[in-house]
């Protein structure tokens, strides 16, 4: 072992030794440090570290465990779902209302976002109506149908931005063809944009294709939805401008006064607001924020002495239009004739994209949820939901949506822990659609805009900002800045596909189709390097499988995690075998981690909280661990139910100390040597005369018996304590080939072939040692010969022994 010390603030712990004389940050205080080799052996207290005396995990820390019943990964009946009321009838319906405000606010937002290509602009109403029937039909879907009590599906930014891409490329296909044309056929394309993601959604959940979707590479997404933020921000500019401008020419106006007006309080709002929504998650504060800005604005316009209709004038308020209701034209003859279907079949990538990426942020946002609500959800019910959602949107003339992470967020720490949240926040957007006409020439024009603004930034923030200290390679975040780059300079059609293209690569070169566990075994068969009594032997045969051991290997990333917890929760429910008490998993083949791999972590120790198991990671490479601690999960957390230890021999050690002392059986009745020879000693006339000849000496806790290459003159029979055999290898390392306890020998094979030592003995614990040195031995020959053959086949068997324990383990890893 070495030891991380830092002099500045005292911080101190340790780590691998092949770390010796490397500089690492500390922990604490980011200070470069040294690790330096540590002076003594170690002794496995102060190897296994902290582990609290019980142990039986403490119950979690940061979230409440979860019963069995609710651990519904594969099939999740209806009946698993929130109830309606959840968490009080009041809470409920006062956080749906809040919601509701917060879900119309959006809906606006994004319509603007949507319809802010020329004559577009001018149906803005109409885009409106279509976000809030999204809103309308999501929500309720959801909240019916979705595992999750405050989920919040509807009219969503990436969304929105893609479909401002589609209808800003018909825009500008049809600018030169005929006009009644253009209206029909963007609307058009925008049901069928709904219907198709819906029906990917459906498929992808239908046929439980959800696990597959976590392959996709989260670089590649991150790097688009990045550019995609970007992008919003622009367009939130152009929203308060009511300008059409791309970045390079919002640059030249954004300082001239009377643009500045009018963007400088969309973009304060946007702050506050990207502030709310990230770190603050609660629908009160933020509708209360809307609501305040709005009353601002009127209190502005009220001390200034400006009109109503002149505000509208001087672009501070959107224009009033006629109720009209537009969506039934769908299904219209007469409109539907107009459609040209063509142009529609030319964006089939666009949907395709679009589909893509729903799919891609739905499997992302469910398992962050995973992680706060500290439970699995099935994915595959949540793409049904919103699949259905979706499609019933298209129908009835909205726009796709999507699940916000953010909009969930806030819905439950306002309370919404019931399903009647979802149906009030419906019940708003109703409101909000019948009196649109009456309710959006008051509506101030920076309020989209801010909103378009925190949503963009709130992207940006997430996968550029949040996710850089997730990334354990360097080349994966750069990949995500690549991808983010081209997304936002070539548009996001190029840039998706390139990103795509690119992570796929890189993710397949790495680690192509090879599972992440190289083998896994029960403890039953397979032992730690400790020379135990035949008793212990026997005892840990039998209650052995309480420990499961897994050597994992190659490049980890969110999808063969996947498979790691599935094979320790099969394990974990396996009724015909022993109660699972250890999960000891080594990293020694692990060549690296993907960023997602943080959150599976984390959903595994809840899994090991849920079901009271102990987690051992063994052989973590220093720079993982602190990657993975940067990344939220900390894989050294004993109160949490997971340690880390150096090697998985001394894991396993551990782990069956912990069965022996649950059985009254880790401490065997000490014994003098003879009675210790008796049973295993050729033949027992001969003990009392060969004691005459030992030596007694008494080696004291870590101090050598013997180093390695020292000349052999002795061997040594163990009446009390333990020994260490360690290996000392090239720079400074030390492997340990065996714990040696009461009634065994070692040296023998200097004794018997005169080479130096093999190996070094160190003392475990303070030992009492017999000697037996080359010079007796001899004498012993000559004079005695009938004592030294015995003591030559007490040897022989016992080598024999070693050997055989040896092969078993080989047969079993190769099982
Ligand atoms: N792989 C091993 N397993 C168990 N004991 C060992 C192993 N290698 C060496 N030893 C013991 O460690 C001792 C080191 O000194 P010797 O080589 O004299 O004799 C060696 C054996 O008794």
């Amino acid at each position: 072992m070495a030891i991380l010390k830092c002099k500045k603030c005292d911080f101190s712990k340790k780590v691998p030794e092949r770390y010796v004389d490397a500089k690492v940050r500390c922990p604490e205080c980011n200070e470069v440090v040294t690790v330096q080799a540590e002076a003594e052996d170690l002794a496995l207290e102060d190897v296994i570290g902290m582990v609290p005396e019980d142990s039986a995990p403490e119950p979690a820390r940061r979230h409440e465990a979860i019963p069995e019943e609710e651990l519904t990964r594969k099939d999740a009946p209806l009946g698993d779902q929130p109830g309606i009321f959840e968490g009080g009838a009041a809470k409920n319906i006062m956080a749906g209302l809040a919601s509701g405000i917060v879900t119309v606010m959006i809906s606006i937002a994004i319509a603007g976002l949507v319809f802010s290509q020329g004559p577009l602009a001018d149906n803005f109403h109409h885009a409106i109506s279509m976000a809030l029937i999204s809103a309308i039909i999501m929500s309720m879907v959801v909240a019916a149908r979705s595992g999750i009590a405050c989920s919040a599906a509807g009219p969503e930014s990436m969304a929105g931005l893609f479909l401002f891409l589609l209808t800003s490329s018909i825009y500008h296909q049809m600018g030169a063809g005929p006009a009644e044309a253009l209206y029909p056929t963007v609307l058009a394309s925008v049901f069928v944009a709904a219907v198709f993601t819906g029906l990917c959604l459906l498929a992808a959940g239908m046929t439980r294709s959800g696990d597959f979707i976590r392959y996709v590479p989260i670089q590649a997404v991150g790097g688009v939805l990045a550019g995609i933020g970007l992008i919003i921000i622009i367009q939130a500019f152009n929203l308060a401008l009511g300008t059409n401008a791309c970045l390079e020419e919002l640059f030249m106006k954004y300082a001239q006064m009377e643009f500045c007006i009018k963007w400088a309080p969309a973009a304060a709002l946007g702050i506050v607001l990207f502030i709310c929504i990230r770190w603050i998650h609660n629908a009160y504060v933020i509708a209360s924020v809307l609501l305040l800005s709005m009353g601002g604005l009127f209190g502005f316009l009220h001390y200034e002495g400006i009109g109503l209709a002149q505000a509208r004038e001087l672009g501070w308020l959107f224009a009033a239009h006629e109720p009209d209701l537009f969506w039934l034209q769908v299904y219209d003859v007469g409109f539907l004739k107009q459609i040209d279907w063509n142009v529609i079949l030319d964006h089939a990538g666009h949907y395709a994209a679009l589909a893509g990426l729903v799919l891609a942020s739905t499997m992302i946002r469910v398992s962050e949820m995973e992680v706060l609500d500290s439970r699995p959800i099935d994915l595959n019910r949540e793409f049904t939901a919103l699949g259905f959602g979706s499609i019933f949107t298209g129908f009835a003339g909205g726009m796709p949506g999507a699940l916000s992470l953010d909009r969930s967020l806030a819905r439950r720490s306002a309370g919404a822990h019931g399903k009647i949240a979802g149906f009030i926040v419906a019940l708003v957007c109703m409101s909000a659609l019948a009196f649109s006409h009456k309710l959006l020439p008051y509506l101030p024009r920076f309020i989209p805009a801010g909103i378009l603004f925190a949503l963009g930034l709130g992207l940006m923030w997430r996968w550029i900002i949040e996710t850089r200290t997730r990334f354990t390679q360097k080349g994966d975040y750069a990949l995500l800045i690549l991808i983010f780059l081209l997304t936002s300079t070539m548009g996001l059609l190029p840039g998706l596909a390139m990103g795509a293209g690119l992570a796929m690569l890189v993710t397949a070169g790495r680690y192509g189709s090879v599972s992440v566990v190289k083998h896994d075994i029960s403890g039953a068969h397979f032992h730690s390097n400790v020379d135990r009594a035949p008793t212990q032997i026997a005892m840990l045969k039998t209650k052995g499988d309480h420990i499961y051991a897994m050597t994992l290997q190659g490049f980890i990333f969110m999808g063969t995690t996947n498979n790691l917890l599935e094979m320790i929760l099969d394990r974990a429910r396996d009724e015909e075998r022993l109660p699972l008490k250890f999960v000891l998993l080594d990293f020694t083949f692990i060549s690296g981690l993907d960023s997602s791999v943080a959150i599976s972590f984390i959903k595994l120790k809840q899994m090991a909280q849920r079901h009271e198991f102990i987690l051992i990671f063994t052989n973590v490479p220093f720079e993982l661990e602190a990657q993975l601690g940067r990344a939220g999960c900390e894989l050294d957390d004993p109160y949490g139910g997971s340690v880390t230890v150096v090697s998985m021999d001394y894991a396993l050690e551990w782990a069956e100390d912990r069965i022996l002392e649950e059985e009254d059986m880790l401490t065997i009745k000490q014994q003098a040597l003879p009675s210790l020879l008796a049973p295993i000693f050729p033949e027992q006339k001969y003990i009392p005369a060969l004691m005459k000849i030992l030596k007694r000496i008494e080696v004291k806790k870590n101090k050598p018996v013997f180093s390695q290459g020292d000349p052999s003159d002795a061997m040594y029979f163990i009446e009390s304590g333990m020994v260490n055999v360690q290996l000392e290898l090239e720079g400074g390392k030390k492997l340990r080939l065996k714990k040696m306890g009461p009634g065994t020998v070692f040296g023998e094979m200097g004794l018997y072939t005169s080479a130096p030592r093999t190996a070094s003995i160190i003392a475990a614990e303070n030992c009492v040692l017999y000697k037996l040195s080359t010079k007796v031995m001899n004498l012993l020959q000559a004079k005695r010969p009938e004592i030294a053959s015995s003591v030559h086949r007490f040897v022989v068997s016992l080598l024999a022994d070693r050997v055989s324990g040896a092969n078993a383990t080989i047969r079993d890893i190769l099982r």
